[in-house]
């Protein structure tokens, strides 16, 4: 499979190269040729299979030419065999109508892990081969940040640089990324948002003075990797549904656009999924977006769903490439005229491709804390606050057939927002005892101002060097 970029001018690569490059050298971001297309028959045949078997067989045409069957088979089984929970993202029945999709089982309790325990395996994979070394440099609102340092920490080939904002993720987030002590983890907090981290970590992507130093790469998921991985929980949770016999629709809490792209793509590859539906927090840029075509990001408000306090969302770039047929070099202007001025409009192909599979809905923080409490008096189910934004929308949304499921993706543990959970519904979840001793254990990382500057000279300075 090749992968090209969403603004036309980088080479096109296969699946390893997208995969150890992350953001592509015109600032675009990497998607398949052509999506891989299942039949009907096809998707019937995969009922019934574990879920590692599952992730193959969704896999296997977007790695081919890079991993052989057996290599994707023995990764595919090293991640998801043994994950905190027997079906790896397991269902849970609200009423007859709603239900959650839990993604929360993995070692850092969010969503995260499924794919990036899939992509630290890949670069260890991938580097080995290469006999190279790899420097990661990431932005977090908080779930990324820890996954992918459970992911890597250790690990011989690559090291890691983590950008958070400073006091604007939860305790329990902060604890788990700044208290694992591995040579290879470095911790940066920096003023400002996650929107501002997120726009230091491209611009080094195009700085001479990175990448002629160190082979960057991206954890977020602006690699194509992520987003991969997470189409496969798409799959499992409709086939459990009776797919392809039966459609589904889903409400996902986003930030970055990238979890509710990777259920765009299971649509692409023939899925049934009858709606997707956007749930934001009060940083609206996505259902503004999608309800009028006016793409504008305001400032970031901080929320009790800090993961989405986003106002630039990355993936949706790739939605606007697809959508508004594949023109690179057009897409490319219209991304610049963003930088500029930070807004944009929707052309008519974007918004109607848009408007086939998506609908939208905001929810701000009582609409989170209504949807936190029904969960728990209705159903008896403590949820966190971004699933609560989900649950929300799920609950208000329209344009959804009767009789269809709505699935809304349960995208945190509710312990790693325990405050906001305590003061919506009364309980205070408890945190499981795989995340460990978090409140014993020293933190360590480097507080910078907000000057991508500091934080490049602090990368260039501490990185024991992935060579070039
Ligand atoms: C708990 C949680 N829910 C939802 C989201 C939104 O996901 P995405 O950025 O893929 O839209 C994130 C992070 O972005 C998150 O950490
Ligand atoms: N909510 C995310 C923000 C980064 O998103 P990503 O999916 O692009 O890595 C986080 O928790 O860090």
């Amino acid at each position: 499979m090749q992968y090209l970029s969403t603004r036309g001018s980088a080479p096109a690569l296969d699946f390893e190269g997208a995969t150890l490059t992350g953001l592509a050298s015109d600032g675009g971001l990497y998607l398949p040729r052509e999506w891989p297309r299942l039949s009907e028959a096809e998707i019937r045949e995969l009922r019934g299979l574990s879920y590692a078997d599952l992730a193959v067989r969704i896999m296997r045409p977007f790695v081919a030419g890079s991993l052989a069957d057996d290599e994707l088979e023995a990764l595919c089984h090293a991640v998801y065999d043994d994950f905190g929970h027997a079906a790896v993202t397991p269902l849970a029945q609200l009423n007859e109508t709603h239900w959650l999709l839990e993604l929360f089982h993995g070692p850092t309790l969010a969503f995260k892990d499924v794919a990036l325990q899939m992509l630290g395996q890949l670069f260890e994979t991938f580097l080995a081969r290469r006999d190279q070394r790899l420097t990661i440099v990431g932005a977090t609102s908080g779930d990324t940040g820890s996954a992918a340092i459970n992911a890597v920490a250790g690990r011989e080939r690559v090291e890691i640089f983590m950008l958070h904002p400073l006091d604007r993720v939860s305790d329990v987030q902060r604890r788990q990324m700044t208290t694992v002590r591995a040579p290879n983890v470095h911790n940066i907090a920096i003023r400002g948002s996650f929107d501002d981290a997120q726009r230091h970590v491209k611009r080094m992507f195009a700085d001479e003075a990175v990448t002629g130093t160190l082979r960057i790469g991206a954890v977020n998921s602006i690699n194509w990797a992520r987003l991969m991985a997470q189409v496969v929980y798409y799959f499992a949770s409709a086939l459990q549904f009776g797919a392809p016999d039966r459609a589904v629709a889903y409400s996902v809490p986003t930030g970055n656009f990238g979890d509710v792209f990777a259920g765009y793509v299971a649509a692409q590859m023939g899925l049934p999924i009858e709606r997707l539906v956007v749930a934001t927090n009060v940083n609206d840029i996505l259902h503004r977006a999608l309800k009028d075509g006016d793409y504008s990001a305001g400032e970031t408000t901080a929320t009790i769903t800090p993961s989405m306090d986003i106002q630039v969302s990355s993936n949706f770039e790739r939605l606007l490439f697809d959508c508004g047929g594949r023109d690179g070099a057009a897409l490319a202007e219209q991304m610049r005229g963003f930088d500029e001025n930070r807004s944009m409009p929707l052309t008519n192909s974007q918004r109607e491709g848009a408007a086939r599979l998506f609908t939208s809905a905001r929810a701000d923080q009582d609409d989170t804390a209504r949807a936190l409490q029904w969960a728990y008096r209705k159903a008896g189910q403590v949820i966190d606050p971004h699933t609560g934004v989900g649950l929300h929308a799920a609950l208000h949304a329209d344009g959804i057939a009767p009789g269809t499921p709505i699935v809304t993706l349960a995208t945190a543990h509710p312990a790693k927002f325990r405050d906001a959970v305590e003061r919506a519904t009364g309980v205070r979840p408890a945190l499981p005892a795989r995340v460990g001793d978090l409140f014993g254990r020293e933190e360590h990382f480097a507080e910078l101002g907000g000057d991508y500057e500091a934080t490049r000279d602090y990368v260039l300075e501490n990185a024991a060097g992935s060579g070039r």
